[in-house]
């Protein structure tokens, strides 16, 4: 092994429920619940110093508990405080990140989960209110698109304040691959994937551009078979879920990095599932995001083919959002 390169041996792998509620801004408070996922992006947001005081929330209080005492190992690295918290403490944070909710199992997408996560949603919204006015809920469970629109309706909280970390994750998966055919890096890429967080996803390519030059018009691309790519995109996260059972380093590196830019007001333009009104459903367009969530949406330029995708992914998720309406 060179210098620099380190090794991580790992005997067996883990598949355990874990789920986080709630998570303390350092302007305030924020929340989570603790399962893999909310686990680590508790853990993301320790690593990141972002925040004051974590506080996670599960229905299993002992996995909570177990979470809290591993996390609080890594606590020196930070100034934050971790800690356990209930629903009612949940409901008064300033953030609220909803990892709640069962997973896709090998090959179920992730519409199918759309019934046993409807009723862990409204049950942990229920059990926060009333809720702080000024909250945001950052929805992460899937289906991401459907659950947000569920949230919207259920807390009665403005819809700027509530929104899912939709195509963000699978835009981020885009971009690395980008980076690697082209050589330059992620961050230089403006590139998304927009519509559902899910199989009926496309790729705006019309719109992407790097270093301001059009990215259609890098001589790398010619040789790219994007429909393809776009694919491998979509496929990934089944790909991993057979692989090792789930994911949650890569939602938890964008959630964190959501919660920076909320904590902050940095203004960043992220993909994210928000309501669109021309399709009275909840998808992901590029927003402007600050410290009251969500300022605007960000009208793309789409090709006809582009548009003829959204409008397809849309009519699939309000064929889904019209039986919660
Ligand atoms: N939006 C995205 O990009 C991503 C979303 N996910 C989604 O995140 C969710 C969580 O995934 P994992 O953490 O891997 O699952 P997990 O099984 O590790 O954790 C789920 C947690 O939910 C808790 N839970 C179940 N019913 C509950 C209830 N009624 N009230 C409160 N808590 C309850 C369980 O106790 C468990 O701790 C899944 O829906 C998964 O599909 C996962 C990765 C990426
Ligand atoms: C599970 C999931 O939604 C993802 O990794 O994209």
């Amino acid at each position: 092994m060179t210098s620099g390169q380190i090794a991580i041996l790992v005997d067996h792998p883990i598949y355990h429920p874990i789920f986080i509620d709630a998570y303390r801004g350092n302007f305030s408070a924020d929340q989570l619940r603790a399962g893999s996922v909310g686990a680590t992006i508790a853990y993301a947001l320790l690593l990141q110093k972002i925040s004051s005081e974590i506080v996670l929330v599960d229905i299993v209080e002992e996995t909570a508990r177990g979470q809290v005492l591993d996390l609080s190992d890594a606590g020196f690295v930070t100034s934050a405080r971790i800690r356990q918290g209930n629903f009612q403490e949940a409901g008064q944070c300033d953030i609220v990140i909803v990892t709640a909710g069962a997973k896709q199992k090998r090959n179920e997408t992730r519409v199918e989960l759309i019934e046993r996560n409807y009723n862990i949603l409204s049950s942990v919204i229920s059990k926060m209110k009333p809720l702080n006015p000024n909250i945001i809920l950052l929805i992460v469970a899937n289906p991401v698109d459907v659950l947000t629109y569920i949230a919207q309706k259920l807390s009665g909280l403005p819809k700027n304040q509530v929104f899912g970390s939709g195509t963000f994750l699978d835009s981020a998966r885009l971009r690395l691959e980008l980076a690697n055919i082209l050589k330059v890096a992620e961050n230089a890429i403006h590139a998304y994937v927009l519509g559902e967080h899910g199989d009926s996803q496309f790729v705006a390519w019309s719109a992407a551009h790097v270093g301001g030059k059009s990215l259609l018009d890098f001589p790398e691309m010619k040789a790219v078979d994007k429909e393809n790519l776009a694919k491998e995109i979509a496929r990934k996260a089944y790909e991993i879920i057979n692989l090792k059972g789930s994911t949650y380093y890569g939602i938890a590196g964008c959630v964190s990095s959501l919660v920076q830019t909320i904590a902050f007001d940095q203004r960043h333009i992220r993909p994210l599932s928000v309501y669109v009104e021309e399709f009275q459903c909840v998808l992901s367009m590029p927003v402007v995001l600050g410290s009251s969530g969500v300022e605007r949406i960000i009208d793309i330029y789409l090709s006809a083919d582009e548009k003829a995708r959204l409008q397809k992914s849309a009519a699939e998720l309000s064929a889904i959002c019209k039986k919660y309406a």
